[in-house]
């Protein structure tokens, strides 16, 4: 998510503005807050699009012979579902390459959810810990948009969106954390140590 706010300061700006109207800066954000921040969520959700960290899923073997789009798939065959054939396709999102928070977003602002949102997989083998990760995304990205402005190490050369495919989908990120000035309301309990360069 950083990666994508280094390269997108309006949404970086449009986090904090709502952080800023539902937190403030003397508590810190909390799940309580989530509901009343929708913006945060629709980023969240296309990072997660965008960005899918487990494009394939672990595999999987069918325990009978099926017959899928006219292809038979026979008994015990290891299978990967291509998340990213729905997450990337263009024929869903229309313009699936673009970083566009917008489209998890109805008229009033209010998140809405989309069937075809799955980087957690579908059915009976989704994700276990699809609940905690969403939340911890949510309070990560909150405190740390709450206290820092990501900038980018060289203004003139920005990151590369380019993912590393492994065993999971990843970037290499070289950031710059600057404090935010109403950092200094919080209690110093709460404040966490920082560097200026995260790897
Ligand atoms: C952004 C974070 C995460 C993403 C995108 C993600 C995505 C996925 C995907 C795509 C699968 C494969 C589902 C399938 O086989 O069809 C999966 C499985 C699984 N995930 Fe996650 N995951 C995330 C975080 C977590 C966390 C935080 C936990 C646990 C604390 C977790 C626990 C599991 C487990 C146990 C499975 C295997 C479920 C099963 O086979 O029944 N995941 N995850």
């Amino acid at each position: 998510m950083i990666l994508y706010l280094l390269h997108n300061p309006s949404v970086q700006a449009r986090c904090y503005k709502e952080i800023q109207d539902v937190v403030g800066s003397g508590r810190l954000p909390s799940m309580a807050d989530r509901p009343n921040m929708p913006y945060i969520q629709a980023v969240l959700h296309e990072v997660l699009r965008i960005a899918n960290i487990a494009i394939t899923g672990p595999p999987h073997t069918v325990d009978e012979d099926v017959i899928f789009h006219g292809y038979v798939i026979p008994k015990h065959t290891v299978v990967f579902a291509n998340l990213d054939s729905v997450l990337a396709d263009d024929k869903v999102w229309g313009d699936a390459g673009v970083f566009r928070p917008e489209r998890f977003l109805d008229e009033n602002g209010q998140l809405v959810k989309r069937e075809e949102f799955i980087p957690f997989s579908i059915g009976r083998r989704v994700c276990f810990g699809e609940s905690l990760a969403k939340m911890e995304l949510f309070l990560f990205m909150t405190t740390l948009i709450q206290r820092f402005e990501f900038k980018p190490v060289d203004p003139d050369k920005l990151p590369t969106l380019k993912g590393v495919l492994g065993l999971t989908h990843t970037v290499s990120l070289f950031c710059n954390f600057y404090r935010r000035v109403s950092v200094k309301c919080l209690q110093r309990r709460s404040v966490i140590p920082i560097t200026d360069t995260i790897p």
